[in-house]
Protein backbone atom coordinates (compact mmCIF):
# COMPACT_ATOMS: atom_id res chain seq x y z
CA UNK A 1 0.00 0.00 0.00
CA UNK A 2 1.62 3.22 -0.69
CA UNK A 3 2.05 6.39 1.60
CA UNK A 4 -0.73 8.52 1.66
CA UNK A 5 0.29 11.51 -0.20
CA UNK A 6 -1.02 15.35 0.47
CA UNK A 7 -2.97 15.62 -2.22
CA UNK A 8 -5.37 12.26 -1.54
CA UNK A 9 -6.50 14.25 1.68
CA UNK A 10 -6.92 18.16 -0.38
CA UNK A 11 -10.49 18.54 -0.22
CA UNK A 12 -12.47 18.45 -3.76
CA UNK A 13 -13.12 21.80 -4.84
CA UNK A 14 -15.73 23.92 -3.15
CA UNK A 15 -18.85 24.82 -5.57
CA UNK A 16 -18.08 28.41 -6.59
CA UNK A 17 -19.99 30.69 -4.64
CA UNK A 18 -20.64 33.71 -6.99
CA UNK A 19 -23.39 32.17 -8.73
CA UNK A 20 -25.13 31.80 -4.65
CA UNK A 21 -28.56 32.04 -5.39
CA UNK A 22 -28.74 31.83 -9.18
CA UNK A 23 -31.09 28.44 -9.31
CA UNK A 24 -33.00 29.45 -6.49
CA UNK A 25 -35.76 30.82 -7.97
CA UNK A 26 -35.69 34.25 -5.05
CA UNK A 27 -32.91 36.19 -3.68
CA UNK A 28 -29.74 34.34 -1.68
CA UNK A 29 -30.74 34.07 1.43
CA UNK A 30 -27.83 36.77 2.33
CA UNK A 31 -30.31 38.82 0.47
CA UNK A 32 -33.62 37.72 2.14
CA UNK A 33 -32.34 37.46 5.86
CA UNK A 34 -31.12 41.32 6.16
CA UNK A 35 -33.04 42.51 3.82
CA UNK A 36 -30.56 43.93 1.27
CA UNK A 37 -32.22 44.60 -1.71
CA UNK A 38 -34.41 46.98 -0.08
CA UNK A 39 -31.16 48.47 1.93
CA UNK A 40 -30.23 49.38 -1.46
CA UNK A 41 -33.87 50.56 -2.64
CA UNK A 42 -33.63 53.28 0.06
CA UNK A 43 -30.75 55.26 -1.48
CA UNK A 44 -31.98 57.37 -4.22
CA UNK A 45 -30.60 60.92 -5.31
CA UNK A 46 -32.40 63.46 -6.86
CA UNK A 47 -30.00 64.51 -9.62
CA UNK A 48 -27.60 62.84 -11.59
CA UNK A 49 -24.56 63.54 -9.57
CA UNK A 50 -22.87 60.24 -8.55
CA UNK A 51 -21.21 62.70 -5.30
CA UNK A 52 -24.92 62.52 -4.19
CA UNK A 53 -25.16 59.20 -4.45
CA UNK A 54 -21.98 58.76 -2.40
CA UNK A 55 -23.22 61.30 -0.02
CA UNK A 56 -26.79 59.16 0.84
CA UNK A 57 -24.98 56.23 1.49
CA UNK A 58 -22.87 57.62 3.97
CA UNK A 59 -24.91 59.65 5.26
CA UNK A 60 -26.81 55.96 5.92
CA UNK A 61 -24.06 54.44 7.54
CA UNK A 62 -23.51 57.16 9.55
CA UNK A 63 -26.67 56.69 10.92
CA UNK A 64 -25.92 52.79 11.47
CA UNK A 65 -23.26 53.38 13.16
CA UNK A 66 -25.19 55.65 15.63
CA UNK A 67 -27.35 52.60 16.20
CA UNK A 68 -24.89 50.32 17.35
CA UNK A 69 -23.04 52.59 19.05
CA UNK A 70 -26.28 53.19 20.76
CA UNK A 71 -27.24 49.31 21.59
CA UNK A 72 -23.63 49.07 23.43
CA UNK A 73 -23.94 52.13 25.37
CA UNK A 74 -27.30 51.06 26.44
CA UNK A 75 -25.83 47.37 27.37
CA UNK A 76 -22.87 49.51 28.97
CA UNK A 77 -25.26 51.22 31.28
CA UNK A 78 -27.57 48.33 32.39
CA UNK A 79 -24.29 46.53 33.56
CA UNK A 80 -22.69 49.74 35.43
CA UNK A 81 -26.28 49.55 37.73
CA UNK A 82 -25.93 46.10 37.80
CA UNK A 83 -22.51 46.42 39.28
CA UNK A 84 -21.01 44.53 36.15
CA UNK A 85 -18.47 47.34 35.52
CA UNK A 86 -16.17 44.31 33.56
CA UNK A 87 -18.80 43.78 31.36
CA UNK A 88 -19.63 46.85 31.36
CA UNK A 89 -16.15 47.73 30.28
CA UNK A 90 -16.52 45.45 27.19
CA UNK A 91 -20.01 47.36 25.98
CA UNK A 92 -17.87 50.93 26.38
CA UNK A 93 -14.98 49.43 24.46
CA UNK A 94 -17.00 47.76 21.40
CA UNK A 95 -19.02 51.70 21.64
CA UNK A 96 -15.40 52.44 21.11
CA UNK A 97 -14.94 50.13 17.91
CA UNK A 98 -17.96 51.66 16.39
CA UNK A 99 -17.05 55.43 16.97
CA UNK A 100 -13.29 54.68 15.64
CA UNK A 101 -15.58 53.15 11.89
CA UNK A 102 -17.63 56.36 11.93
CA UNK A 103 -14.36 58.30 12.11
CA UNK A 104 -13.22 56.35 9.34
CA UNK A 105 -16.10 56.83 7.75
CA UNK A 106 -15.45 60.78 7.23
CA UNK A 107 -12.46 59.82 4.78
CA UNK A 108 -15.51 59.19 2.27
CA UNK A 109 -17.28 62.74 2.25
CA UNK A 110 -13.86 64.47 2.84
CA UNK A 111 -12.22 63.60 -0.33
CA UNK A 112 -15.63 64.83 -2.53
CA UNK A 113 -14.35 68.37 -3.72
CA UNK A 114 -16.11 71.49 -2.79
CA UNK A 115 -18.04 72.10 -6.57
CA UNK A 116 -18.89 68.41 -6.38
CA UNK A 117 -21.02 68.94 -3.32
CA UNK A 118 -22.42 71.84 -4.49
CA UNK A 119 -23.57 70.31 -7.64
CA UNK A 120 -26.28 68.74 -5.43
CA UNK A 121 -26.53 70.48 -2.31
CA UNK A 122 -29.68 73.34 -3.48
CA UNK A 123 -31.87 69.71 -3.15
CA UNK A 124 -30.94 68.73 0.10
CA UNK A 125 -33.57 72.32 0.81
CA UNK A 126 -33.63 72.39 4.77
CA UNK A 127 -32.75 69.00 5.48
CA UNK A 128 -29.57 68.80 8.21
CA UNK A 129 -27.67 66.29 10.36
CA UNK A 130 -29.10 68.40 13.57
CA UNK A 131 -32.64 66.31 12.90
CA UNK A 132 -31.03 62.99 12.92
CA UNK A 133 -33.26 61.35 15.65
CA UNK A 134 -30.75 58.73 16.04
CA UNK A 135 -27.46 61.03 16.76
CA UNK A 136 -29.99 62.78 19.50
CA UNK A 137 -30.96 59.81 21.21
CA UNK A 138 -26.67 58.91 21.84
CA UNK A 139 -26.40 62.25 22.82
CA UNK A 140 -29.13 62.08 25.13
CA UNK A 141 -27.93 58.06 26.37
CA UNK A 142 -24.24 59.97 27.08
CA UNK A 143 -26.01 63.12 29.06
CA UNK A 144 -26.21 65.92 26.99
CA UNK A 145 -29.94 66.97 27.34
CA UNK A 146 -29.37 70.63 26.67
CA UNK A 147 -32.50 72.19 27.50
CA UNK A 148 -32.74 74.01 24.19
CA UNK A 149 -32.20 71.30 21.96
CA UNK A 150 -34.73 69.75 24.39
CA UNK A 151 -37.37 72.37 23.71
CA UNK A 152 -36.91 71.87 20.19
CA UNK A 153 -37.44 68.16 19.79
CA UNK A 154 -40.48 68.48 21.59
CA UNK A 155 -42.48 67.45 18.38
CA UNK A 156 -40.70 65.09 17.45
CA UNK A 157 -40.49 63.52 21.01
CA UNK A 158 -43.82 62.17 20.19
CA UNK A 159 -43.07 60.46 16.65
CA UNK A 160 -40.14 58.45 18.08
CA UNK A 161 -40.98 56.60 21.49
CA UNK A 162 -37.08 55.58 22.18
CA UNK A 163 -35.96 58.87 21.80
CA UNK A 164 -38.43 59.77 24.56
CA UNK A 165 -37.76 56.57 26.75
CA UNK A 166 -33.96 57.89 26.19
CA UNK A 167 -34.50 61.68 27.14
CA UNK A 168 -36.21 60.17 30.70
CA UNK A 169 -33.73 57.64 31.13
CA UNK A 170 -30.43 58.13 33.26
CA UNK A 171 -27.08 58.61 30.97
CA UNK A 172 -24.21 56.73 31.22
CA UNK A 173 -22.46 58.86 33.37
CA UNK A 174 -25.64 59.17 35.73
CA UNK A 175 -25.29 55.44 36.23
CA UNK A 176 -21.45 55.50 36.59
CA UNK A 177 -22.27 58.14 39.50
CA UNK A 178 -24.38 56.27 41.17
CA UNK A 179 -21.86 53.65 41.26
CA UNK A 180 -19.39 55.61 42.32
CA UNK A 181 -22.11 56.69 45.45
CA UNK A 182 -22.37 52.79 46.24
CA UNK A 183 -18.77 52.18 46.43
CA UNK A 184 -18.46 54.71 48.87
CA UNK A 185 -17.76 58.31 47.24
CA UNK A 186 -19.85 60.99 49.17
CA UNK A 187 -22.00 62.28 46.97
CA UNK A 188 -25.19 64.35 47.45
CA UNK A 189 -28.91 63.28 47.03
CA UNK A 190 -28.99 66.42 44.57
CA UNK A 191 -26.58 64.20 42.40
CA UNK A 192 -27.70 61.22 43.11
CA UNK A 193 -31.72 61.82 42.53
CA UNK A 194 -31.76 64.75 40.37
CA UNK A 195 -34.18 64.84 37.23
CA UNK A 196 -32.22 63.15 34.82
CA UNK A 197 -34.57 64.45 31.87
CA UNK A 198 -31.72 67.63 32.38
CA UNK A 199 -28.38 67.79 31.56
CA UNK A 200 -25.18 66.94 33.42
CA UNK A 201 -23.57 70.31 35.17
CA UNK A 202 -20.50 69.65 36.44
CA UNK A 203 -19.60 68.75 39.84
CA UNK A 204 -16.71 69.46 42.38
CA UNK A 205 -17.65 66.13 44.09
CA UNK A 206 -17.56 63.96 41.25
CA UNK A 207 -14.29 65.54 40.41
CA UNK A 208 -12.94 64.47 43.60
CA UNK A 209 -14.33 60.91 43.47
CA UNK A 210 -12.62 60.63 39.75
CA UNK A 211 -9.61 62.01 41.35
CA UNK A 212 -9.15 59.47 45.04
CA UNK A 213 -9.58 56.74 41.85
CA UNK A 214 -6.67 58.21 39.53
CA UNK A 215 -4.65 58.95 42.83
CA UNK A 216 -4.79 54.87 43.52
CA UNK A 217 -5.50 52.66 40.46
CA UNK A 218 -3.93 49.73 41.83
CA UNK A 219 -5.74 49.98 45.03
CA UNK A 220 -9.04 51.18 42.43
CA UNK A 221 -8.13 48.96 39.21
CA UNK A 222 -12.08 48.04 38.68
CA UNK A 223 -13.26 51.46 39.08
CA UNK A 224 -10.06 52.61 37.23
CA UNK A 225 -10.86 50.70 34.14
CA UNK A 226 -14.23 51.95 34.22
CA UNK A 227 -13.09 55.80 34.27
CA UNK A 228 -10.64 55.13 31.36
CA UNK A 229 -13.25 53.54 29.28
CA UNK A 230 -15.60 56.04 29.39
CA UNK A 231 -12.73 58.70 28.67
CA UNK A 232 -11.86 56.50 25.58
CA UNK A 233 -15.85 57.50 24.32
CA UNK A 234 -15.91 60.54 25.37
CA UNK A 235 -12.42 61.16 23.67
CA UNK A 236 -13.96 59.71 20.11
CA UNK A 237 -17.14 61.51 20.36
CA UNK A 238 -15.24 65.09 20.21
CA UNK A 239 -13.00 63.35 17.36
CA UNK A 240 -15.66 62.81 15.43
CA UNK A 241 -17.03 66.36 16.53
CA UNK A 242 -13.92 67.84 15.23
CA UNK A 243 -13.13 65.94 12.38
CA UNK A 244 -17.05 67.32 11.56
CA UNK A 245 -16.05 70.60 11.68
CA UNK A 246 -13.28 70.25 9.14
CA UNK A 247 -15.16 68.53 7.11
CA UNK A 248 -17.85 71.13 6.97
CA UNK A 249 -15.14 74.03 6.98
CA UNK A 250 -13.39 72.27 3.75
CA UNK A 251 -16.92 71.87 1.87
CA UNK A 252 -18.60 74.81 3.32
CA UNK A 253 -16.53 77.16 4.13
CA UNK A 254 -18.37 79.87 6.06
CA UNK A 255 -21.34 79.64 4.48
CA UNK A 256 -24.08 78.98 6.49
CA UNK A 257 -25.86 75.57 7.19
CA UNK A 258 -28.80 73.92 5.79
CA UNK A 259 -30.50 73.43 9.12
CA UNK A 260 -30.08 77.44 9.86
CA UNK A 261 -27.26 78.08 11.61
CA UNK A 262 -24.49 80.15 10.97
CA UNK A 263 -22.69 76.68 9.71
CA UNK A 264 -18.81 77.21 11.22
CA UNK A 265 -19.86 78.90 13.60
CA UNK A 266 -21.89 77.70 15.17
CA UNK A 267 -20.02 73.88 14.97
CA UNK A 268 -17.41 75.59 17.09
CA UNK A 269 -19.54 76.17 20.27
CA UNK A 270 -21.30 72.91 19.77
CA UNK A 271 -17.16 71.38 19.71
CA UNK A 272 -16.50 72.75 23.09
CA UNK A 273 -19.03 70.90 24.98
CA UNK A 274 -17.37 67.80 26.58
CA UNK A 275 -19.30 64.81 27.82
CA UNK A 276 -18.12 63.13 31.33
CA UNK A 277 -16.95 66.45 32.10
CA UNK A 278 -15.18 65.27 34.99
CA UNK A 279 -13.38 63.06 33.61
CA UNK A 280 -11.97 66.03 31.74
CA UNK A 281 -11.45 68.48 34.43
CA UNK A 282 -9.89 65.74 36.71
CA UNK A 283 -6.17 65.39 34.53
CA UNK A 284 -5.64 69.31 35.68
CA UNK A 285 -5.26 68.01 38.96
CA UNK A 286 -3.25 64.61 38.79
C1 LIG B 1 -20.69 67.32 3.20
C2 LIG B 1 -20.95 66.84 4.35
C3 LIG B 1 -21.54 67.62 5.49
C4 LIG B 1 -21.67 68.95 5.67
C5 LIG B 1 -21.21 70.06 4.75
C6 LIG B 1 -22.33 69.14 6.94
C7 LIG B 1 -22.65 70.35 7.49
C8 LIG B 1 -23.25 70.55 8.70
C9 LIG B 1 -23.59 71.84 9.26
C10 LIG B 1 -23.31 73.18 8.60
C11 LIG B 1 -24.19 71.61 10.44
C12 LIG B 1 -24.75 72.68 11.38
C13 LIG B 1 -26.24 72.63 11.37
C14 LIG B 1 -26.85 73.22 10.11
O1 LIG B 1 -27.08 74.42 10.05
O2 LIG B 1 -27.09 72.44 9.17
C15 LIG B 1 -24.22 70.19 10.65
C16 LIG B 1 -24.72 69.56 11.77
C17 LIG B 1 -24.74 68.20 11.95
N1 LIG B 1 -24.31 67.25 11.05
FE1 LIG B 1 -23.38 67.59 9.33
N2 LIG B 1 -22.57 67.93 7.50
C18 LIG B 1 -22.12 66.97 6.64
C19 LIG B 1 -22.20 65.63 6.79
C20 LIG B 1 -22.77 65.01 7.86
C21 LIG B 1 -22.94 63.58 7.98
C22 LIG B 1 -22.57 62.56 6.93
C23 LIG B 1 -23.52 63.36 9.18
C24 LIG B 1 -23.90 62.06 9.77
C25 LIG B 1 -24.99 61.44 9.48
C26 LIG B 1 -23.73 64.64 9.81
C27 LIG B 1 -24.30 64.82 11.03
C28 LIG B 1 -24.54 66.02 11.60
C29 LIG B 1 -25.12 66.17 12.91
C30 LIG B 1 -25.53 65.03 13.85
C31 LIG B 1 -25.22 67.52 13.14
C32 LIG B 1 -25.76 68.17 14.42
C33 LIG B 1 -24.67 68.26 15.46
C34 LIG B 1 -25.19 68.58 16.83
O3 LIG B 1 -26.37 68.82 17.00
O4 LIG B 1 -24.35 68.61 17.75
N3 LIG B 1 -23.25 65.61 8.98
N4 LIG B 1 -23.65 69.56 9.58
N1 LIG C 1 -26.11 70.56 6.97
C1 LIG C 1 -25.52 70.18 5.70
C2 LIG C 1 -26.40 69.18 4.98
C3 LIG C 1 -26.40 67.88 5.72
O1 LIG C 1 -25.61 67.66 6.57
C4 LIG C 1 -27.36 66.84 5.32
C5 LIG C 1 -28.45 67.17 4.54
C6 LIG C 1 -29.33 66.16 4.14
C7 LIG C 1 -29.13 64.86 4.51
C8 LIG C 1 -28.04 64.54 5.30
C9 LIG C 1 -27.17 65.55 5.72
N2 LIG C 1 -26.11 65.30 6.51
C10 LIG C 1 -25.86 64.18 7.17
O2 LIG C 1 -26.34 63.12 7.04
C11 LIG C 1 -25.27 71.45 4.86
O3 LIG C 1 -25.39 72.55 5.38
O4 LIG C 1 -24.92 71.29 3.71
Amino acid sequence: MRDQSAADTVPPPARCPFGAGADRGGPAPYVSYARMDELHELARPLTDSPCELTFILISHVKEILFRTIHIELDQARTAIRQDEISVACEHLQRATRSQQALLTSWEVLSAMAPDEFLEFRDILGEASGTQSFMYRALEFTMGNKDPDTVRAWKAELERYPMLRAELRAPSVYDEAIRYLARQGAELPAELLERDVTRRHEPHPLVEQAWLEIYLDPAGRPVEHRLAEALSDVSFRFSVWRSTHLLVVERMLGGKSGTGGTTGLEWLRTINEHRFFPELWSVRTLL
